[in-house]
């Protein structure tokens, strides 16, 4: 899923950034809107680097869009494109509302256009739309059982899948902090029984109201916290009959709440503005 031609046009030798992080899943955002800047998957994994570049869990690129405050585009630190990230979104939305004054708008992203609101108490919530349970659009390589997935692991139960945009993996299992998930991450992430990789959730159900949650994400790492894979484990659980629809995930970097209604799968949570940034010549020359 490497870009599409408007996202590889020619490189700028000044490209300014914002960091932001939602629970600690961590952003670089790059506003495209004014001068149109382009990304490259070399750019994104040079951005991406915790040593030598920026370091982030996901980049988010602002362009603008038809009808919407704005579109973005996803990337991961690996130089792959993602078509969800909840918790990014949850942080272009506050960005945009906080520079509108708007208390609500809708972004365009690879998951359609999605609905972002002002919660008050500075939280922001998206609205990621309905879940997607047809095994073609998760995507899955076959027709299996979405709520017992065939794929055996040393935690000998088997996972559900759900898709938010993006695809997810997600095992219920008696003790989230007990499982090795530096090892059973990639492992996941690449079963053939997903053919675009998945991002990879486990579990732990505490009350009906609230579940613990670790995550791997697809892109090779574990992460504070994922927006999309709060929504899946919470519609998971919820298909089980293991907690109701309404949930909070209990993540490394904080709590999020997942409402699944009727128009689509509510996340809502808080977000943090890090600081405002710009690339040196010395950097962009490097990669040109
Ligand atoms: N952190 C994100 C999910 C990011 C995308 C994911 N790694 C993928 O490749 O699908 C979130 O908050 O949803």
């Amino acid at each position: 899923m490497e870009g599409e031609s408007h996202r590889h046009q020619r490189q700028p030798r000044d490209l300014r950034f914002l960091k932001m992080h939602g629970l600690g899943n961590d952003f670089v955002i790059v506003d495209a809107r004014p001068g149109g800047e382009a990304m490259t998957p070399a750019l994104a994994r040079a951005l991406g680097d915790r040593h030598r570049g920026v370091g982030f869990d996901q980049l988010a690129v602002i362009r603008n869009g038809a009808g919407v405050a704005a579109e973005i585009d996803f990337w991961n630190s690996d130089g792959s494109l993602a078509d969800a990230c909840g918790n990014a979104t949850r942080c272009v939305a506050r960005l945009l509302m906080t520079e509108s004054g708007q208390t609500a708008l809708d972004l365009r992203t690879g998951r359609g256009v999605l609905r972002a609101e002002d919660a008050g108490d500075g939280l922001t919530r998206v609205n990621m739309g309905p879940p997607v349970l047809d095994w073609q659009a998760v995507p899955l390589a076959r027709e299996v059982d979405l709520d017992a997935l065939p794929i055996e692991t040393p935690l000998g139960v088997l996972p559900g899948a759900a898709g938010m945009g993006n695809p997810h993996c997600v095992f219920v299992v008696p003790d989230a902090e007990a499982v090795d998930l530096a090892a059973l991450g990639p492992q996941v992430e690449h079963d053939p029984l997903y053919p675009e990789r998945t991002n990879v959730e486990v579990v732990q159900i505490l009350d009906r109201e609230t579940i613990r949650m670790r995550v791997w994400e697809r892109g090779g790492m574990i992460t504070l916290a994922c927006g999309s894979g709060a929504c899946a484990a919470a519609v998971v659980t919820a298909r089980r009959g293991l907690t109701g629809r309404g949930v909070t995930v209990r993540l490394d970097g904080g709590d999020l709440r997942i409402d699944w209604r009727d128009d689509g799968v509510w996340m809502t949570g808080p977000t943090t503005l890090v600081f405002e940034g710009r690339l040196s010549h010395e950097f962009l020359d490097a990669l040109a």
